[in-house]
């Protein structure tokens, strides 16, 4: 099976005012797959995927050197629009972050905003559906999203994410803030969702990594050790500071 590249970082460099985080990272995104980024705190993940929708530009005093190709196209490039760009590739965050608003709500408020001219309600259905979480609200839909335990809120933003379409989903530690069994939920609904979109999910958890991703990066102190199949990366790794990372040597 070919392997599509759908984004492309290209010798990417950050810097938080005179602190470089991120050194000449080059990796590719490849299409309907689960790729891990790992690595101990502040090595520099977060940023990373932070920079692959132009979320960083939110970050006081980040400067971005570099490339990011999606679809071949240099989305820090002057003719960008970057809520464009965040409408195709979407993200969801650390801690679950639902609007103090209804379920309902949550998952319509996107589309609805952004003009979508079809049935929303059938939008919200579906999202929710794929989101694994309908059955869980579809007889409360029009309750506070606060009520919902911790793991179905971030199932709720991951529905938020994609009623809005997205050709990539950019999760940031999604389980973090989670208990097993909601960690298993979300990591089951990754594992579906890759039939219809692309996944990037930063992670320091090594197990999750090896459970979940397809392909792995392994990141320390703002550089890319290694990139590989996670099979293999997880077999024989080709660096020894990954052999180290991953036999919980250091991190
Ligand atoms: N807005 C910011 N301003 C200044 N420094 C920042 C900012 N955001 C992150 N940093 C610093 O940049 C480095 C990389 O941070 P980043 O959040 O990308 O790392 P990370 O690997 O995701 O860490 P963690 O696993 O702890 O979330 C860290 O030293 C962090 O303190």
């Amino acid at each position: 099976m070919t392997l599509e590249s759908i984004i492309s970082v290209r010798n990417l460099h950050v810097s938080y005012r005179d602190r470089k985080v991120l050194k000449g990272i080059n990796l590719d995104i490849y299409k309907n797959r689960i790729t891990a980024i790992m690595g101990p705190s502040g090595c520099g993940k977060s940023t990373l995927l932070r920079c692959m929708n132009r979320m960083i530009d939110l970050s006081e005093g980040a400067r971005v050197g570099g490339k990011v190709l999606y679809r071949g196209e240099n989305i820090y490039s002057p003719k960008i629009d970057p809520a464009q760009i965040r409408f195709r590739i979407g993200m969801v965050f650390q801690k679950p972050n639902p609007f103090p608003k209804s379920i309902f709500e949550n998952v319509a408020f996107g589309p609805r905003i952004n003009g979508y001219k079809g049935d929303l309600s059938a939008l919200v259905e579906q999202s929710l559906q794929r989101a694994g979480l309908w059955d869980e609200v579809k007889d409360r839909l029009h309750e506070n999203a606060y009520m919902l335990s911790g793991g179905q809120q971030q199932r709720l933003c991951i529905a938020r994410a994609l009623a809005l379409e997205p050709e990539v989903l950019l999760l940031d530690e999604p389980c973090s803030a989670l208990d097993p069994i909601s960690t298993m939920h979300v990591e089951e609904l990754i594992r579906q969702l890759k039939e219809r979109l692309t996944i990037v999910i930063v992670t320091h958890n090594i197990q999750q990594a090896a459970r979940v991703a397809d392909y792995t990066a392994f990141l320390l102190q703002g550089e890319l050790v290694e990139f590989g199949e996670t099979s293999r990366m997880f077999t024989v790794p080709k660096d020894k500071r990954t052999e180290d990372f991953i036999t919980g040597r250091f991190g």
